[in-house]
């Protein structure tokens, strides 16, 4: 159906080749089925709650009431909110693109087979069976644990140095952010402290390459992060949206600031309170994008508990959650997530 694209540089994946046998072998079904997205229902306007950090500084616990509480109804109302102020330098943020962009111009050859960055380079979906299920994009995700290990650089001694930098700078952020939701529910901030852990803490670096056919297919496929919460560089260029009640809304970039949302265990701990909110990126056919993402996690075998009971789940560790999540998404090619472990 498609000719492949020769003017596509050797550093991409070859997603419009997977793409389009995705599309041959899923002809027979209609458009909804095989993921022809309307992108039509998308609020550009609306405001994204944007928090300004430093009042966390503060000596006055007047302004340090006040800024939690701003995290608190963002978290609660939109599970997303975006913060200035945040303590990490944009040289650092800044740094951190450039490498980004120099690791991803490699060889695509490379990229995939020599072992760079702990094996942790994935591109397009290798579950998809319909195209709703593939993600025009290639992302690295490393492990906190091996973001200091030289082996897993080759040649890129500037990336090591900035990730060790940038890795530090956003686990304080992640968990200050998740000490003060802690707090808001009544309990002490170190909850997480014992529980959160360098090994399934993780770096992902996204690419999203420019897509020929940007309204039939997705940058990344809606998703909720499996994670306590979520920090996001992302570039000046947009594409990232978020689900409102039942309505993309896209997250307009902002200079200096970072995207947080709640992921999939703060939403269980808290029993509903916060909001892990489905998002996603949409393709772009006239610039490629570029995002860091830091993801808050616990060890495998941690319980996730609740912050009071009744909790509406039942009790499940991390470890289990994400195997029940690998699970579904190699039966069905989806993510059923929270609601597999609702009493
Ligand atoms: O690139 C983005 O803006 C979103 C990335 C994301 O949602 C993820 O890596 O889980
Ligand atoms: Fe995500």
């Amino acid at each position: 159906m498609f000719k492949e694209d020769t003017t596509v540089m050797n550093s991409n994946p070859p997603l419009f080749h997977q793409y389009g046998l995705l599309l041959q072998s899923t002809a027979h079904l209609q458009p909804l089925q095989s993921g022809y997205q309307p992108t039509s229902s998308v609020l550009e306007e609306c405001q994204l709650p944007l928090v300004d950090l430093k009042g966390l500084e503060s000596g006055k616990e007047k302004e340090r009431m006040a800024c939690s509480s701003e995290i608190f109804e963002a978290s609660a109302e939109w599970g997303f909110f975006q913060v200035i102020n945040h303590g990490i330098r944009s040289e650092l943020l800044s740094r951190m693109s450039k490498e980004q962009m120099k690791l991803f111009a490699v060889p695509f050859e490379k990229k995939s087979t020599s072992g760079i960055l702990d094996n942790s380079y994935r591109w397009g979906a290798a579950t998809a069976t319909q195209p709703n299920q593939f993600s025009w994009s290639e992302a690295f995700h490393i492990p906190l644990t091996k973001v200091s290990e030289a082996d897993c650089y080759g040649n890129f001694i500037h990336l090591r140095e900035v990730m060790e930098e940038l890795a530090t700078a956003m686990s304080k952020l992640a968990r200050s952010l998740a000490g003060v939701l802690v707090e808001s529910l009544g309990h002490r901030k170190e909850v997480f402290e014992d529980m959160c852990d360098e090994s399934t803490c993780f770096l992902r670096l996204n690419h999203y390459p420019i897509c020929p056919f940007p309204g039939k297919v997705t940058g990344l496929v809606p998703h909720t992060d499996s994670d306590y919460l979520t920090i996001l560089h992302q570039d000046s260029g947009g594409g990232l949206q978020l689900m409102k009640g039942s309505q993309w809304v896209a997250v307009k970039p902002i200079p200096e600031a970072l995207v947080v949302n709640i992921g999939d265990l703060l939403q269980a701990w808290s029993n509903d309170t916060y909001k892990s909110v489905k998002h996603r990126v949409v393709a772009n056919s006239a610039r490629e994008r570029y995002s860091t993402a830091y993801f808050l996690c616990p060890s495998d075998h941690s319980g996730i508990g609740s912050c009071r009971q009744p909790s509406p789940y039942r009790h499940f560790t991390f470890g289990e959650y994400r195997k029940q999540v690998r699970d579904d998404v190699e039966k069905t090619g989806y993510k059923e997530g929270l609601s597999r472990f609702r009493l």
